[in-house]
């Protein structure tokens, strides 16, 4: 379960204490395969802990997985040291030349301004754009998930009239989408945010795809065939305490928008909340990159080329095409 990081990267000691395998140069180079190149542009304001969040998962499959981490270009951050940025971050202009494998766009605490009032809004949108000739498979999480519908569908955003936040259900659509493959019925998910985008305005023929869905917080994964991407609004990745942490910061900021759902055991927040999206985070992640790696093109130069396909020699087991799933179809 090998992930290739920077030696001083913070997420480095978490996860090696938590025994993923965090490889050396010269490992990867003995292994003589072509790692999967996947870049995180990271918009959290707690980057060091969202890095460590998704490193966990990419680095927790068979396959060798090297992370770029990468900011907006002219975004200075309040919340992370500069030395931290100038020492493991490329801004997006100094990499948009390059091909990736994979890109993963976080969430951003900005979901209650209008997209035209964040400050790297064009930044942004020229980022989805370059996805679609430069990236093989994106995965876009929360506010990055609601910004990428809209701008490749014109998706709006809608205010809620309360925040949604807790661990809800979640009912899996389209059990056999490759994205999805081990997965239960019903899914946890944490979910924290003021705003969502609804099923009712997925619009005729887009080709997005409902892949599993809350009754009480509405959609949560979409599939986006042709834009090769993957919208995610709510947080597998989330630590067992994220939704703790922001109750906590919520709470001591006078905001009061009650005890997240199903969280704390019998609702007291004195006492340490049970992780039970753990495994279908892992899931998530492990089926993404395996899709990654059955069909990515073995010459990254020819990610974005029409017809680019895999060239690897099929693995055994190898899971054939997904037969594209209509089971769930859009509103
Ligand atoms: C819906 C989702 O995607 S959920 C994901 C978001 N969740 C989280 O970030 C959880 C953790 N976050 C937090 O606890 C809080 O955001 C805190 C405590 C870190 C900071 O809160 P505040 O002080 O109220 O917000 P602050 O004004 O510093 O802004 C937070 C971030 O938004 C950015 N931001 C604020 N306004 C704008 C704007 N108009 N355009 C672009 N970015 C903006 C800030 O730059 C900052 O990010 P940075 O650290 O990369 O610079
Ligand atoms: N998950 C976020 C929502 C803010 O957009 C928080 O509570 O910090």
């Amino acid at each position: 379960m090998p992930i290739k990081i920077p030696d001083d990267l913070p997420a480095r000691d978490t996860l090696e204490a938590e025994g993923v395998m965090v490889m050396g140069e010269a490992d990867a180079i003995r292994q003589d395969v072509r790692p999967l190149r996947i870049g995180l542009l990271n918009l959290m304001p707690n980057k060091i802990c969202t890095e460590t969040q998704i490193a966990r998962l990419i680095g927790a499959t068979p396959l060798q997985v090297e992370l770029t981490l990468v900011r907006i270009s002219d975004h200075v951050p309040r919340h992370t040291p500069v030395d931290h940025m100038t020492s493991f971050y490329r801004a997006w202009q100094d990499v948009r030349a390059e091909r990736f494998d994979g890109f993963i766009i976080t969430g951003a605490p900005v979901e209650r301004l209008s997209f035209r009032d964040v400050t790297y809004w064009d930044e942004l949108r020229r980022v989805f754009d370059w996805t679609q000739t430069n990236v093989h498979r994106c995965l876009n999480i929360c506010w990055a998930a609601q910004a990428a519908v809209h701008h490749f569908h014109g998706m709006p955003k809608h205010c809620l009239p309360r925040k949604a936040f807790g661990v809800y259900d979640h009912r899996v659509l389209v059990p056999a989408s490759p994205y999805l493959v081990g997965f239960s019925d019903d899914v946890c998910v944490p979910v924290s945010r003021w705003t969502e985008v609804r099923r009712a305005d997925i619009p005729a023929h887009s080709g997005l795809t409902v892949l599993a869905e809350s009754e009480q917080t509405g959609l949560c994964l979409l599939d986006d065939p042709s834009h090769h991407s993957l919208h995610m609004f709510n947080h597998l990745e989330y630590d067992s305490t994220s939704l703790a942490d922001e109750y906590f910061r919520d709470v001591a900021n006078g905001v009061d928008i009650g005890v997240p759902h199903n969280y704390f055991p019998d609702d007291d927040p004195t006492r340490a909340p049970i992780n039970r999206w753990r495994s279908h985070a892992h899931l998530l992640a492990g089926n993404w990159i395996n899709r990654i790696y059955q069909t990515t093109p073995f010459d990254i130069t020819r990610i974005g080329r029409p017809g680019a396909v895999s060239h690897h020699p099929a693995p055994a087991g190898r899971v054939r095409e997904a037969v594209p799933a209509h089971a769930a179809g859009p509103a």
